[in-house]
């Protein structure tokens, strides 16, 4: 460990003691999405940060099930991976006292990092689109369900947006409220939604890495204080079929020497040409990009016309029903909605990131865009994948994110999903719904 790492880790332990933290959560999300943790007591923190902490490969091929499939490159009882907790996010955790939490990337024995550790790969996007001379900033979006342990509804089933539902979960919401911004999280804006007992969080974007943590943390957050209601919160796309159901949009912009290229250039709704292409090869990934955005079977149960999922293939300005929506402004960015709570955050963004230097690199150009309700038009756009083996296919013949993700990752993903289409094969939408409605 170098000196200086080792003073960040006493100067860390020490800021946790005197907040009475107790333990350390690390998390690691895994290709089935599903955030994953070992804890160590904080006096074990040094060693920790020195040796991390160890944990099997085998869950680079776990599903959302908890069973497991086996990869051409990964999996299998052998092996040892060590997580190493990133202590500048390290945070004690409001609605859980005496815990801190931290996300922590996956290195091997010998200190070489795991080729499939997810973390790694949302860095390593980071760094090629530095390379290119641009900056990202993203944000997710958390929507989620809540009920009581009764399986009803603390909200009552009050109106959809309904100023009621805030009134009768006020002490609910100010406490996450208070918990998220104790945390140091900026939060946006925190809102009833659609569904019955569904909520949303938003908050400000920050570079891709620390997003995808954010939204971990966010979620963590909502789960605690949920907890401590005596409520129980469900992030999983599908909640009840037929009705709304949760997304993680995923809002990006790429800036080059401080500027936005969503903005402020010459092309349609002030897009430059860079930011033009960006979007474009976005866009022309989102059939594959479902496997890391929107990867379940129970992902394809919210992702259906007319319910604000973003199901049709094709962008717009400020169209909440297309899969790509060009929010313009100031802070003009992409919004790509047909992500869910399913995914796994740091493929989900590292993929969109590849995608988008994809089309950069090829100097893309967008389609026509796509005005209202796609499903209303005379001829609607093509759909995206309606069901996960067809995303899957895409994803097969993907070279973009197939080079980016590298073999390992690339594969491992791909057996997950594999197994969880098998999975799922022979269900029912209530079956599926059923199955992975508190997974997430
Ligand atoms: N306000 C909204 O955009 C709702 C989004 C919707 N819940 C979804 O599944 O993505």
């Amino acid at each position: 460990m170098d000196d200086e790492l080792l003073a960040q880790s006493h100067l860390t332990r020490a800021q946790l003691a005197a907040e009475g933290v107790v333990g350390l959560a690390l998390s690691w999300v895994d290709n089935a999405g599903i955030t994953r943790t070992k804890a160590v007591p904080l006096r074990r923190l040094d060693q920790a940060v020195r040796d991390g902490v160890g944990m099997s490969p085998v869950f680079d091929v776990f599903l959302v099930d908890d069973s497991t499939t086996t990869s051409r490159f990964l999996g299998g009882p052998d092996g040892d991976l060590r997580l190493f907790p990133d202590l500048e996010r390290a945070v004690p955790l409001a609605a859980q006292p005496g815990w801190a939490w931290a996300p922590a990337d996956r290195y091997a024995q010998d200190g070489t990092p795991h080729p499939a550790c997810q973390r790694l790969f949302a860095r390593r996007m980071t760094e090629q689109a530095r390379a290119r001379g641009l900056s990202l900033l993203a944000a997710y979006e958390v929507e989620w369900v809540l009920r009581r342990p009764d399986g009803t509804d603390p909200a009552e089933n009050g109106p959809a947006y309904g100023l009621h539902r805030l009134t009768d979960l006020s002490d609910y919401l100010r406490d996450l409220l208070q918990a998220l911004e104790t945390q140091g999280l900026d939060v946006q804006q925190i809102h009833p939604e659609y569904a019955a007992g569904q909520f949303e969080v938003s908050v400000a974007a920050e570079e891709p890495v620390a997003a995808a943590d954010t939204t971990v943390l966010v979620r963590q957050t909502v789960r605690g204080v949920s907890a401590r209601h005596g409520l129980r919160a469900s992030f999983a796309p599908s909640f009840e079929p037929g009705t709304v159901g949760n997304g993680a949009h995923l809002h990006l912009s790429a800036w080059r020497d401080g500027r936005n290229l969503m903005t402020g250039g010459e092309g349609r709704h002030q897009l430059t040409k860079e930011g033009e292409s960006f979007l474009a090869g976005i866009l022309d990934e989102l059939p594959a990009l479902l496997v890391l955005g929107a990867p379940s079977p129970a992902s394809h149960l919210r992702l259906v016309p007319s319910h604000w999922a973003g199901a049709y293939h094709c962008w717009g300005p400020e169209n909440r029903e297309a899969a790509l929506r060009l929010v313009s402004g100031r802070s003009a960015n992409a919004e790509i909605k047909c992500f869910d709570g399913a995914a796994n955050p740091y493929l989900a963004l590292g993929g969109t990131i590849a995608a988008g230097l994809a089309g950069l690199d090829a100097a893309a150009t967008l389609p026509a865009e796509v005005n209202g309700d796609p499903a209303h038009l005379p001829t609607p756009p093509p759909r995206l994948p309606e069901t996960a083996p067809e995303a899957l296919a895409s994803f097969t013949r993907s070279t973009t994110l197939h080079q980016a993700l590298g073999d390992p990752l690339f594969h491992a993903i791909h057996s997950v999903r594999q197994a969880e289409s098998t999975l799922f094969a022979d269900q029912t939408p209530t079956q599926i719904t059923e199955a992975t409605r508190w997974r997430y």
